[in-house]
């Protein structure tokens, strides 16, 4: 088992945890602010505010394209769906309390996998 070899069965292994991790981000109740990207013509501000958008189904789309080497670079666009939320949402908002939610179980759900 060369080095290469074990480097390409890790991203295979990283790029499987990437799936059920976008799956059960996905079926959480509360996800509903992140399953597709906000409408920035409906939503004043957020576009000049929000400067690299990023919503589950995307991820998703991204990950169907083969566009993450691996669960590093998954992870790095699931925080900037958290990171937007907390930049343009109050903490004390319903958008805001579901995106610390969600990062909280993200957090939580990929140590899990990979301890
Ligand atoms: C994600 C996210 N961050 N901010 C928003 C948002 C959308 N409109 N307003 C006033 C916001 N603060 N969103 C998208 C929430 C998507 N959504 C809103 C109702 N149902 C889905």
């Amino acid at each position: 088992c060369t080095k290469k070899a074990k480097m390409a069965k890790d991203n295979t292994n990283g790029l499987a945890m990437c799936r059920v991790l976008l799956a059960e981000l996905e079926a959480h109740q509360d996800a509903w602010p992140f399953l597709t990207p906000v409408n920035h013509k409906a939503v004043p501000g957020y576009r000049k505010v929000i400067k690299k958008p990023m919503d589950f189904s995307t991820i998703r789309e991204k990950l169907a394209n083969n566009q993450y080497l691996n669960l590093e670079t998954f992870i790095i666009d699931v925080n900037l769906v958290f990171d937007n939320c907390e930049k343009f949402n109050e903490d004390d908002s319903e958008i805001g309390r579901a995106g610390h939610n969600m990062r909280r179980f993200f957090d939580e759900r990929w140590t899990e996998l990979l301890m």
